[in-house]
C-alpha cells in the first residue's frame, strides 16, 4: 500500500498492493499501522456504503465540528468522479478542489479529512461506493455546498446529474461562512 499527499494538504491518495492468482485478486483496502507511519493517526468508528446509477451526483458535504468526518473512500464496483473540496478558512488553498476517478479497476482509493466538502459523481450503472468515517453521522451537523457553483468552478463534465432534493437546493459558496 502506497500512500501520498496531494496537492491539498491533508489529503491522500492511497493505492494497494493488488495481489492477482488463479482466483481472482486480494488487497489490504486499510491497515491502520502502515497509515500511522504516513502521519494518519485516525480512528474510523463508522462505514457507508451506497449505490447509485450512472449519472447521480452526491454532494457536497461535510459535517460541522464537532461532529466533522475524515473519510477514507473507494470504490468496490463501478466508477467515480470524487471530489474534495477545501473549506479550511484559513488554508491558503482555500474554494481549490481535487477530482480523481476512483474505480473498481483502478483499486485507488482517497482520504478527505476534517475541513473539506465531499461528493462525487457515478460514471456507470450500479456503482458501489463505500467509505470509512472518523466520526459519527449527525443529521444536525450536516452542511452542504453546491455542487455547480460557479467560483468552486469544478469540471464535472457536460451533465445534467440526478441529485437530492437537498443537494439541488444547497447554497452557494459566495455567502458561505466556513466552521472550519
Ligand atoms: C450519510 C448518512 C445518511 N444517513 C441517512 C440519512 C438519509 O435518510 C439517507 C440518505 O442520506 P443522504 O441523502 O445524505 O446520502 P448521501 O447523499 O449519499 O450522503 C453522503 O454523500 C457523500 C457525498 C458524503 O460525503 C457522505 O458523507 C454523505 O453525506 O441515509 C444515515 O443514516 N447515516 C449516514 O451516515
Amino acid at each position: 500500500m502506497e500512500i501520498k499527499e496531494l496537492e491539498l494538504k491533508g489529503v491522500y491518495l492511497i493505492t494497494p498492493k493488488v495481489f492477482e492468482d488463479e482466483r481472482g485478486h486480494f488487497f489490504e483496502s486499510f491497515n491502520q499501522n502502515v497509515f500511522k507511519e504516513n502521519k494518519l493517526d485516525l480512528n474510523f468508528v463508522q462505514d457507508n456504503q451506497s449505490l447509485s446509477q450512472k449519472g447521480v451526483l452526491r454532494g457536497l458535504h461535510f459535517q460541522k465540528p464537532p461532529f466533522a468526518q475524515g473519510k477514507l473512500i473507494r470504490v468496490i464496483k463501478g466508477r467515480v468522479l470524487d471530489v474534495a473540496v477545501d473549506i479550511r478558512k484559513n488554508s491558503p488553498t482555500y474554494g481549490k478542489s481535487i477530482a480523481l476517478e476512483i474505480s473498481e479497476y483502478n483499486k485507488l482509493m482517497f482520504y478527505i479529512p476534517e475541513g473539506f466538502a465531499h461528493g462525487f459523481l457515478t460514471l456507470e450503472d450500479n456503482t458501489i461506493f463505500s467509505y470509512k468515517c472518523t466520526n459519527f453521522f449527525n443529521k444536525e451537523s450536516e452542511g452542504s455546498l453546491l455542487w455547480n457553483d460557479v467560483d468552486l468552478n469544478i469540471d464535472w463534465g457536460n451533465i445534467t446529474p440526478l441529485l437530492s432534493e437537498k443537494d439541488k437546493e444547497a447554497p452557494v459558496f459566495s455567502t458561505f461562512k466556513s466552521p472550519f
